[in-house]
């Protein structure tokens, strides 16, 4: 999916990726290996003239951890690091799943190279495509995009629990917000909101009960605007946010958020656009210090693995996403095209593999 927000300021490419482009692959868990397999067919035959991607791919996930024990070791780190991108399918078990302890592949490695990699940008477009069926009766002309933070708030581990087991038990799990990382990205949505048509920024948050976050979320909001007076600034609490979403989600342009709102925001926010299935994320560094990821928003979906019955779409638009970053605007623009005009004619489901042969076909044809 075409990021119709690169721009040379933050979150660009410097140049296009010309030569050999080397790709770190991460298949995953459940259906990751099927949807990651379809959006590499699809840049198999987009691959830009005089671009050639080498894949290194990495088993990392539940299987490596149930026969090794480990997660992410260094070494691979390291290597990972050495990469142009990162393409991900999904990590993660069966919600609650008994032979892996909660987070082990969540925390320590989807989380762990989202922080390494200082992924601060998770950019999630949402759009409802022509032919694609919401299940809002009048969604409107819905065509937003969400920046969530991606390497704070209550997702940095900082937290713990006491008399465990008993009743006395308590947990915590603190949300931290720093004023580093709040700008940065606050920033970032204000340039991307200024490169957009209607040029406008929701603020999504709780300011009225989590009062600390919510100020420094708020000022710095406030702050940055200065430097964008053409973008119009909004604010919503993020439960009225989940109304509007509903009721009337063609209002929002770039919204901001931090990384736990965001998470939820964006799950919505596929909902009302078609589906999970077709929701693109870019685990993106602005900076360019260190490979961005591309990733469906979706999980590893155990209920429907090794079925064939996964939508591979959402992994596509994320190859998408990933050639945009690479400085390929056009061939990213090729496959949401290829995957607009797959939309427009899907009647009933079809395979795994049978979407992206589709969409390979269009992208190669
Ligand atoms: N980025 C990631 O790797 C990521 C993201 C979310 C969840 N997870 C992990 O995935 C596991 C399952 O989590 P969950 O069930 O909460 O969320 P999920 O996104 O995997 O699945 C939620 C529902 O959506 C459906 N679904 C998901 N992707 C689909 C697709 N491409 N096509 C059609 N239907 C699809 C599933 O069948 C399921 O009914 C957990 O271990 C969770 O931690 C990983
Ligand atoms: C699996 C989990 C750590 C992850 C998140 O919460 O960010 C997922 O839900 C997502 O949306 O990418
Ligand atoms: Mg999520």
């Amino acid at each position: 999916m075409t990021d119709p927000n690169a721009a040379p300021t933050s979150g660009a490419p410097s140049g296009p990726a010309t030569g050999t482009v080397r790709l770190a692959v991460i298949p995953g868990d459940g259906i990751g290996p099927e949807v990651t397999a379809e959006a590499l067919k699809v840049l198999d035959v987009v691959a830009p003239a005089g671009v050639t991607f080498e894949q290194t791919h990495y088993d990392l996930g539940a299987e490596r951890y149930l026969a090794t024990g480990e997660v992410l070791p260094d070494s691979v780190l390291g290597e990972i690091r050495q990469h142009d991108a990162i393409l991900l399918g999904a990590v993660g078990g069966k919600p609650n799943d008994p032979n892996l302890p909660p987070g082990i592949l969540e925390r320590g490695l989807l989380l762990r190279l989202r922080f390494e990699l200082d992924h601060y940008v998770n950019l999630r477009p949402s759009r409802i495509f022509p032919g694609v069926t919401s299940p809002l009766a009048h969604p409107g002309e819905v065509d937003f995009v969400v920046v969530r933070e991606g390497t704070e708030g209550p997702y940095t581990g900082n937290g713990g629990a006491l008399r465990v087991g008993t009743p006395a038990e308590v947990a915590t799990e603190v949300s931290v917000n720093t004023a580093f990382g709040v700008e940065r990205v606050v920033r970032d949505a204000f340039a991307r909101a200024q490169r957009r048509p209607r040029k406008k920024l929701t603020l999504v948050h709780k300011t009225n009960v989590l009062v600390h976050a919510g100020a420094v979320w708020w000022r710095l909001t406030q702050q940055v605007a200065r430097e964008f007076p053409e973008v119009t600034v909004d604010y919503m609490h993020v439960d009225a946010a989940m109304i509007f979403l509903t009721t009337d989600p063609a209002r929002f342009d770039v919204i901001v958020t931090d990384n736990l709102f965001g998470d939820i925001v964006t799950d919505l926010a596929a909902a009302i656009t078609g589906g999970i299935g077709l929701a693109a994320s870019g685990n993106v560094n602005p900076d360019r210090t260190a490979p961005s990821m591309f990733e469906p928003v979706h999980g590893s979906a155990p209920d429907i693995a090794g079925q064939q019955k996964a939508d591979p779409t959402a992994a596509i638009l994320s190859a998408s996403l990933l050639l945009d970053h690479l400085g390929h605007p056009q061939a990213a623009a090729v496959i949401e095209a290829a995957v607009i005009a797959d939309l427009a004619e899907r009647a009933g489901s079809r395979p795994t593999a049978e979407v992206g042969d589709a969409i390979a076909a269009r992208v190669g044809g």
